[in-house]
Parts: C-alpha cells; sequence; structure tokens
C-alpha cells in the first residue's frame, strides 16, 4: 500500500477512469491529456496540493468523463512543429513497401484525430526529408502545405500542415490518410548493403527514431507527450523477415504473413498500447529467431542467432526481476533484435522488441546489463513517458535505477548496486567535463539545441536517489501515459507528506536545474576497492614511484569483466582528474600484461583504446581503427574519434577513416561523429574542400591503416 492513498482511493480513481482494461485500444488516454482545462480539479480521491495554475488542462477523457488523477502542467515542446493541443493523434495505421533499390519506403499512413480544441482549423504534423503526394481528410482531399517554418533550427524538419476545415466541436473525430514516400536520406533508417550484413547476400534495413528521427519515416506528431496505438503492414521481397515494435497481428503466431501474387510478402503487427512516436520501429532482413521463454524470442541474421540466445538466456530472470520493483509486464511479448554492428547505441527500448548492439556479444553474458536496462525501460519511458525530451531524466534516471535493482537481485548481493553506481559516476564526471554547463542540468532548456547533441550520461546518472518505496506508486500513478519534472516533485511531494519535515529543506531547484556535477555520493566500495587498488599501484608505476621496472603483480585473469572494466575506469577517472595521460611505457607495460588490445568484451576494449591513444602510443592505431570501423556504436566510436584528434597525426588518421567509412555508420552516428570532427566554424565552410583536403592528406595515413588492418584482420578483438 502506498502512503498517501487507501485502497480505496486507488479502486476509485479506477472506476472513475471508466474502463477496465489496462490501456485503451484507441489512445483515448493520450487524447485525454489534451482536453483544455476546462474548471480546475480538486483530486477527490486524493489528498493531492497539486495546484491547477492557469494553462493547466484537466485530465478528461476523449468520451468526456472526468479523469481525477493528475493535473497536466504541460511543457512547450521546443523539437516539435506539432499542436496537441489543438488535435490529437490517438492510432496510426502504417501500410509501407520497402524498396531495397532505392532505399525508400512508399507508405500510406491513417490517423484517427480528436479534435481538443474547438474549430482547430488545421493538423500540423512533423516530418522529415518526406515526399508527401497526396493528403485525405474523412475520405475527401484535403489542401496541404509543406514548409520550413521561420527560424525553426534543421534538426526540426518541415511542417506538414494539413487543412482540417474547421467547425470541428471538441471531442470530435477525424480520419486524416497521407501518402508518402521517404528519402534515401531519412535519418532514422540506414539502408545496409549485403556487404555489411552478417550473410552478405542480402540487403538489411533498420530505424533509430529516438528522440525526434520518427519524422523522416511518417509525418507525425513527433513529441513523447502524444502517446498512440498502432498497427502496420508492410511488404517485402520473398527473402525477408520483417520484425516491429509490436505485437504479430494474429497472436497465436509468431509472424502474421501473407504471400502476394507477385511472390511478395507481406506482414501485418498491432501496438495496442500507446506509445510515442520515437519507440515506433522496424527492421527486415534475413532473420532467424530462438525461442528463449514463453515470452522472450531473440532475432538476428541466422548465423549469429545461437549466439545471441546464449548471451541473452537472462532476459526472462530481468523481467521477472523487474516485475517484482514495479507493476506486471503489459507489452506481453519482450523479444529482442541483435542488429547488425553499425547500429548505433547499446540498445533501444523499442516496445515488444528491444534492439540491441552486437557489440554486448562478449560469449560470458559479461554485458548483459544492457538488456536489463532496456527491458527496465519497458515501465520507465515506455510506459510511464518522458512529456518532452527536456524531462528525460526520467526515463533514463528511472531506468539505471531499476537496471541497477534487478542486476543486484540476479547476483544476489546488495552491494553490487553501489558497484555499478561507481561505474556510472565515472560516466557523469567525464560526460559534465565535456558537455557544456547548459547540459549539465538535470533538466536542460533544450531551446533551439537538437537533442542529438545534448545526449549524454547526465539524463542517466546525476538524478538517482533511494526511490524503491515510492518507485510503484509512481508507475502506477503515470502508466499509459507521460509526465515531467513538476509532476513528479508534486507527485513526490505528495508521496512522502507524512515525512514533509524531511524533504520541506530538499533543495529540488539545485537538483533539477544546477549545472555540473552533485556531491559524490558515499558510495559502498568493498567490491570496487580491488579494482581501485589495482589502478593506484599502476598510476605508482606511472608516477615513477616504484622501482623501475617492478610491476603490480596482481593477476587479474580470473576477473570477471566488470572488475576489469572498474579497474579501467578508474585508471581513466584517474587520468582525468589529473589532468595527464599515461607515459607510453605504461601503457605498453599494460598491454604487455594484460593483453586488452586482443579483448573480445568490447567495454575492455574500448577503454584500453582510450588509455594508448592518450598515451600517444601509436602502434595501437591499427587496433583503433579496427574497432571505430568494423561497429558504428556511439558510446565507443566518439570518444575514440575525438581522442585521436587531439595529436596532430591522430586527428588526420581520424578524418581520413571517417571519411572512407562513413557509410557505414548509422545517418545519426555519422552527423554526430563529423559534428565532433569539425569544429562549428570550419562546418560553415565547403564540405567538398574540406574533404579534399582531407582526402589528399590523409591519403598516406590512410594507406599505412588499410596495410595495418589487413595484418590484423583474422585476428580476434
Ligand atoms: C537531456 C537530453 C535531451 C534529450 C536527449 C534525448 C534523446 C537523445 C538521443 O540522442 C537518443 C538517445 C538514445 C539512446 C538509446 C539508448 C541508450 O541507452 C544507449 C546508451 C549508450 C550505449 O550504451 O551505447
Ligand atoms: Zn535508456
Amino acid at each position: 500500500m502506498t502512503r498517501g492513498r487507501s485502497a480505496g482511493t486507488r479502486s476509485m480513481t479506477r472506476k472513475n477512469r471508466g474502463h477496465e482494461s489496462a490501456y485503451d485500444t484507441r489512445g483515448a488516454v493520450a487524447a485525454r491529456q489534451f482536453k483544455p482545462a476546462t474548471h480546475y480539479l480538486i483530486c477527490k480521491t486524493w489528498t493531492c496540493p497539486l495546484r491547477l495554475a492557469a494553462g493547466r488542462s484537466s485530465i478528461k477523457t476523449a468520451l468526456g468523463e472526468d479523469d481525477n488523477i493528475m493535473s497536466r502542467p504541460r511543457e512547450r515542446d521546443p523539437s516539435s512543429h506539432s499542436n496537441p493541443d489543438e488535435c490529437v493523434v490517438t492510432h496510426c495505421a502504417w501500410d509501407a513497401v520497402v524498396d531495397f533499390t532505392e532505399s525508400k519506403f512508399f507508405c500510406t499512413v491513417r490517423y484517427n484525430l480528436v479534435i481538443v480544441k474547438a474549430d482547430a482549423r488545421a493538423l500540423r504534423l512533423d516530418t522529415s526529408a518526406l515526399d508527401v503526394r497526396s493528403v485525405a481528410v474523412d475520405g475527401n482531399a484535403a489542401s496541404f502545405t509543406l514548409t520550413v517554418p521561420e527560424s525553426a533550427k534543421p534538426h526540426l524538419g518541415s511542417c506538414l500542415e494539413i487543412d482540417l476545415g474547421g467547425g470541428a466541436a471538441e471531442g470530435d473525430e477525424k480520419v486524416v490518410e497521407i501518402q508518402y514516400n521517404t528519402s534515401p536520406e531519412a535519418s532514422a533508417a540506414q539502408w545496409l548493403p549485403p556487404s555489411q550484413t552478417a550473410g552478405k547476400k542480402h540487403p538489411y534495413v533498420f530505424t533509430q527514431c529516438q528522440a525526434i528521427h520518427a519524422r523522416s519515416l511518417l509525418p507525425c506528431q513527433d513529441c513523447p507527450a502524444v502517446k498512440m496505438t498502432y498497427e502496420a503492414r508492410v511488404t517485402v521481397p520473398a527473402w525477408a523477415t520483417v520484425v516491429m515494435s509490436a505485437l504479430s497481428k494474429d497472436e497465436t503466431k509468431q509472424s502474421t504473413v501473407a504471400t502476394l501474387e507477385n511472390g511478395c510478402l507481406q506482414y501485418e503487427f498491432k501496438q495496442p498500447v500507446p506509445i510515442p512516436s520515437y519507440l515506433f520501429a522496424l527492421a527486415v532482413g534475413k532473420l532467424e529467431s530462438r525461442d528463449i521463454s514463453p515470452r522472450c524470442r531473440v532475432w538476428s541474421e541466422p548465423s549469429m542467432v545461437d549466439a545471441v540466445a546464449f548471451e541473452f538466456s537472462q532476459v526472462e530472470e530481468f523481467l521477472v526481476a523487474a516485475e517484482s520493483l514495479t507493476l506486471p509486464y503489459q507489452w506481453k511479448r519482450y523479444d529482442l533484435l541483435c542488429l547488425p554492428p553499425s547500429f548505433p547505441y547499446g540498445g533501444m527500448e523499442n516496445p515488444c522488441l528491444t534492439f540491441v548492439t552486437p557489440t554486448l556479444l562478449a560469449g560470458d553474458r559479461s554485458l548483459a546489463d544492457v538488456v536489463a536496462h532496456e527491458a527496465a525501460h519497458s515501465w520507465s519511458g515506455n510506459l510511464v513517458t518522458n512529456e518532452t525530451w527536456q524531462s528525460f531524466w526520467l526515463n533514463e534516471g528511472w531506468t539505471v535505477f531499476l537496471e541497477r535493482k534487478i542486476m543486484t537481485k540476479v547476483h544476489g548481493d546488495d552491494r553490487y548496486f553501489d558497484f555499478a553506481a561507481i561505474s556510472g559516476w565515472e560516466d557523469l564526471k567525464e560526460s559534465v567535463s565535456l558537455m557544456p554547463d547548459k547540459f549539465t542540468k538535470l533538466v536542460p532548456d533544450l531551446g533551439d539545441d537538437d537533442p542529438d547533441d545534448a545526449f549524454s550520461s547526465v539524463p542517466y546518472e546525476k538524478g538517482l536517489e533511494n526511490f524503491e518505496k515510492f518507485m510503484k506508486a509512481y508507475f502506477d500513478q503515470f502508466k499509459f501515459s507521460t509526465v515531467n519534472s513538476n509532476q513528479f516533485k508534486d507527485f513526490f511531494e505528495t508521496f512522502f507528506e507524512d515525512e514533509a519535515s524531511k524533504i520541506e529543506t530538499f533543495d529540488w531547484d539545485s537538483w533539477l536545474y544546477k549545472p555540473g556535477l552533485p556531491e559524490t555520493p558515499d558510495f559502498d566500495r568493498t567490491l570496487s576497492g580491488e579494482c581501485e587498488d589495482l589502478a593506484a599501484s599502476w598510476i605508482s608505476v606511472d608516477d615513477g614511484e616504484t622501482k623501475k621496472g617492478v610491476l603490480p603483480h596482481h593477476d587479474i585473469a580470473n576477473w570477471s569483466a566488470s572488475r576489469t572494466i572498474c579497474f579501467l575506469d578508474s585508471m581513466l577517472g584517474t587520468v582525468a582528474d589529473r589532468k595527464r595521460p599515461l607515459a607510453r611505457s605504461t601503457v605498453e607495460a599494460m598491454k604487455a600484461k594484460y593483453s586488452m588490445d586482443q579483448s573480445s568484451n568490447s567495454e575492455i576494449l574500448f577503454r584500453f583504446c582510450m588509455l594508448a591513444i592518450e598515451s600517444g602510443d601509436d602502434t595501437m592505431y591499427p587496433v583503433i581503427v579496427r574497432f571505430i570501423t568494423t561497429q558504428g556504436r556511439m558510446k565507443f566510436v566518439r570518444p575514440l574519434y575525438r581522442a585521436l584528434c587531439k595529436s596532430e597525426k591522430g586527428k588526420e588518421l581520424a578524418i581520413s577513416t571517417f571519411l572512407m567509412k562513413k557509410d557505414f555508420y548509422h545517418p545519426i552516428c555519422a552527423k554526430m561523429v563529423a559534428s565532433d570532427l569539425l569544429p562549428s566554424k570550419k562546418k560553415k565552410r565547403s564540405v567538398t574542400r574540406e574533404i579534399a583536403h582531407h582526402l589528399l592528406v590523409g591519403a598516406t595515413v590512410g594507406f599505412a591503416v588499410a596495410i595495418g588492418m589487413s595484418l590484423l584482420r583474422g585476428r580476434k578483438r
């Protein structure tokens, strides 16, 4: 039982919501939150101090009934052109033909729309590089414009404004149908040639919509405050399999698929839980699957599927642990797709189907915490969603907290939580040192900024506190809906109102809005101590404090990957704090003793490469180039490119490597690496001149790298 609310309260709230089902299949929950404030709501069933200011909207259902769960202090979303305060999309039917020859999706999208402001004259949708052919409203051709609003930043794309004709009353429903096709440059999609797949025979396409890339796949209200249910029909060549962030339309079958007259296959999906646009996802390729529990299945290219099933076999255990900490799992299936190596993130929490990078395939399940993280998003992020990207910490902070709770349960050792948190703290220190002040606030003001530029460890690590007792109530309160930082604060204060004296001194303003690093928490270091001690010994070697030639005697061959990572984190942290790299001789001695340059664990290899680059050990360049050109996970690729750029020789290598391999990367990764490599002033110079210059200068280095890479071919990473 949660404090501040009685059992009776809870059931009454449910009853008032007027539906017994876990969610509303027409997305009425999403529609509710955009109803204008018609009166001040006093929470009858819950003594809540929510002060309903002007401009806050009440929660009335699309059907017009009150739902006194929460007020909605809506934040303006600076990352969207759309107008959900006038009309809101509740359901999407997406019909797409996948054309691998043109690298395009040819699509029709049909939206169910609810008018939330009487006489709304237009529906505004976000788009990016879409070719819109026709629009119909309620079956009649409608006029539309596709424009870039004045002063809008390029990352926002264009605004598709559709004439609704006016005269509609609040609560009216409309159906809007748009025919369009995407462009090969769609930032959400990477179209891979067969050479970039494991099988080398067929092409592959996959999407990544977070934060605001869904608009390059479909015109949409691309703001997380809008949640819609969806169904999809996707037509592909006969050799291909389609997977989506959804259920098979016929849930009794693994795939709902029909063969068309022309031999193509048509897959059908449904997502009955309302989702924000950034969770819309698909992949098409030559795929195979293995069941690993009644509700979990892994997918990948056929040659990898058994390795994938082994690596992620603990998924069911993660879900059970998460359910015991939160609420029952709401998405029915939790499948997992292991993508080709250019997937730009560790994982992406696409509902019903988490996407993961193959850099997690260490062969010993040692990197499975990323899967625990993505599974945790089934509650934080997917069920309860940040209202705008400015409250991204509510998605990620909760998820990191849950991930660590899950992994602590799985390890059966309470000290694991702080062991993992210490590593996160190092990431936070690194992000705070790298990011401009404005992005080190837990709640940044995104203004004109691209959310991709604001992304760092800050929303993941900065807000963590002991929230466990509060967690279930929070998920129950905001499930199927969205939340922002003010609502979080209100809910927290209400929940803990019996302990008002303890929390009234809490400095919310500093916590939410102050830039920089908070005070170091008092971590339990009993698990990390030995790793930190070994790092300290190597630092003494580096400082010349030990007798020449005497190295730390510790044998770490039997250490778990996470202890080795902790040791390397401590080395990197110390190097950063003292602002001086390791001597090249120290790195060479570590290499000779531990062979980390040959590690098959991507997290270990990454950290060792960082130490090596900083020390000026250019004998590591072939290893580094191979690492950054055979996988495109931004967490590894971006810091390595940036570190290379700190020396002249490294910079030439970085630029020539990127120019040679930029098509290997996902468009989001290519954009971010390009902006890391080309300082903003230079970006204004002609790109052609820049490339020509570096191709010339880089040719020699590129040749050397090619030789190095061919020597390395076949060597274990
Ligand atoms: C305060 C920041 C504001 C907005 C940022 C929102 C989204 C940023 C966008 O760049 C997308 C991020 C997607 C992340 C997906 C998965 C991560 O958990 C991966 C973490 C890194 C890794 O393990 O590779
Ligand atoms: Zn996450």
